[in-house]
């Protein structure tokens, strides 16, 4: 009996692509101190990258930095200079690559945590740019914020209601707060988290390494909790609603939607397409104001 071949095939590609994870969530509700959380619960264990996005600054970047949770080198910025939505949703060209740099630079790494500039309850991440994505809201906020709903409320992988300590001083009930988001979320996971009480810190590092098993092992599949509702933007003639799911115009230049395939030009004569990850184009985030 003859040995049996040995197969000399092309070798398998060794991936760098990490589990790509979006904290999103309102203004001040916790979003850096979250990274700052997960860094300190699983820097030690994991190869860990974070990109943060603000408007103007890259304020959130230097808080990690100055926090020392991890190596001030894996901290990026991007500096959207536009809404923060703009930059998770609708054009993610420069946060993907900041993730793809911050990748190739620490290669393997395990775990990139990307934070998004704060929006309101509307904002979500695209899963072109994210694999998971945790929304974060605080008692601060009150406690009937869970029951108004959206896509990242209801839709997110996690929700936090976090900064649970200060539930006593504002008035919130926190396991009534925990009952309206499960509810709002159809049971969905609801997280009640503070950076102080270790129980809850130890739930949300437990979260993150089984969205991890279950990314490596191929079992996770990104969801895409839906584009934005229809929300408001201010200008100089007292501003408008518009949604982003419907084409619409900026400028006079150009009209696209936000939720798909969509062909625009950007200097009024060249029309290209914005289709995800591969297809994204490098206008800018800061160029793709919505006015
Ligand atoms: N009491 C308490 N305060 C917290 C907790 N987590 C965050 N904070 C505080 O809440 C404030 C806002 O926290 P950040 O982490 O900067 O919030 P953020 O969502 O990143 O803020 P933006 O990036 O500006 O949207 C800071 O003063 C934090 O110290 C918590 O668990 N308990």
């Amino acid at each position: 009996m003859p040995d049996t071949p040995q197969t000399t095939g092309p070798s398998t590609p060794t991936s760098t692509r990490s589990l790509r994870l979006g904290i999103a969530g309102p203004v001040g509700t916790g979003k850096s101190s979250l990274i700052a959380t997960i860094c300190r619960a699983l820097g030690d264990e994991l190869q860990i990258g974070v990109i943060t996005n603000d408007i103007y600054t890259d304020e959130d970047a230097r808080f990690l930095r100055s926090a020392g949770v991890l190596d001030p080198e894996r901290i990026r910025a991007v500096e959207t200079g536009a809404c923060p939505h703009t930059a998770i949703r609708d054009d993610i060209t420069a946060n993907l690559m900041a993730v793809e740099e911050l990748e190739a630079d620490f290669a393997p790494l395990e775990l990139s945590l990307i934070e998004s500039g704060g929006d309101n309850l509307t904002a979500t991440f695209s899963p072109a740019l994210i694999d998971a994505q945790i929304f974060v809201l605080d008692v601060a906020g009150g406690g009937d914020v869970a029951r108004k709903g959206g896509p990242g409320i209801a839709r997110a992988d996690l929700l936090v209601v976090n900064k649970t300590d200060l539930a006593p001083y504002v008035g919130v009930d926190v396991p009534q707060m925990v009952a309206d988001a499960t509810e709002a979320r159809e049971g969905a996971p609801v997280l009640a988290l503070s950076r102080d009480d270790a129980e809850s810190v130890a739930a949300l590092r437990a979260w993150v390494l089984e969205l991890l098993d279950s990314h490596v092992s191929g079992r996770h599949v990104p969801q895409d909790p839906g584009p934005m509702a229809p929300h408001f933007h201010a200008d100089e003639d007292g501003g408008y609603v518009h949604a982003h799911d419907e084409p619409h115009a900026h400028d006079g230049e150009h009209a696209h939607g936000h939720d798909g395939e969509h062909e625009h030009g950007h200097d009024g004569d060249q029309e290209h397409v914005h289709d995800g990850a591969e297809g994204a184009t490098p206008a800018a985030a800061a160029d793709h104001v919505d006015r």
